[in-house]
């Protein structure tokens, strides 16, 4: 496989896009299923699934952005206007909105920090499948994914860690190209005594 291959390609290119980047269409039901299922195929030892996700339809978004707001408003008590339009724009302003809960088990067989790692491949594959569908995505946590109320609104339970939100559409406006990262950062080879 060389650096021509589609799918690498893509790889080397996927970046994530800002919420405000993403407009309409968005993924079909059928589209955000394959996605899905590309998530599934993420490396996952004793195929645990330790992580799920909440799809908010477009009926459930103002229910959503209510919630973002009470909970800037309990954070943040003298937020602007302009603060509270953010908070509840991020519910409201991509035509794909996902929640990333991580739900590792403890006590099994495959160590917790395992369970983690494949979460996180999991979420990879899943932003790396909408850009190989043509989507850009994004995933943003911030504070509020701590937020007891709102967690308990979107039924998180206790052992549950609230992840992130996955915003995806359509690329409206080109993010800048992804930034080159030096691979030596990363890979070194190993000498031994
Ligand atoms: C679980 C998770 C939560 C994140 N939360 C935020 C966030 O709240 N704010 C933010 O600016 N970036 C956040 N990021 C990072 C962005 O999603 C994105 O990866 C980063 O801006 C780098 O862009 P790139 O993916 O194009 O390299 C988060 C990433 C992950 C995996």
């Amino acid at each position: 496989m060389t650096s021509t291959h589609p799918l690498l390609a893509a790889m080397l290119s996927r970046r994530s896009v800002s919420p405000r980047r993403l407009g309409l269409p968005g993924p079909s039901a059928a589209q955000l299923n394959v996605m899905v299922d590309a998530a599934l195929r993420a490396p996952d030892h004793g195929r645990i699934l330790p992580w799920r996700l909440i799809d908010f339809g477009d009926a459930q978004r103002a229910a959503l952005a209510q919630l973002f707001e009470d909970e800037k408003r309990r954070r943040t008590p003298d937020a602007t206007a302009q603060d509270i339009e953010r908070a509840r724009a991020h519910a409201t302003q991509t035509p794909t909105m996902l929640a990333f809960i991580v739900r590792p088990t403890p006590g099994a067989a495959v160590p917790v920090h395992e369970q983690w790692l494949a979460a996180g491949a999991a979420l990879g594959q899943l932003v790396l499948a909408a850009h190989v569908s043509g989507f850009g995505a994004i995933v943003l946590s911030g504070q509020r994914c701590e937020d007891e109320p709102l967690r308990q609104a979107l039924g998180i339970a206790p052992d549950e860690t609230l992840a992130g939100f996955v915003s995806m559409g359509t690329v409206i406006a080109a993010p800048l190209a992804a930034p080159q990262i030096d691979r030596g950062r990363v890979l070194s080879d190993w000498t031994p005594d």
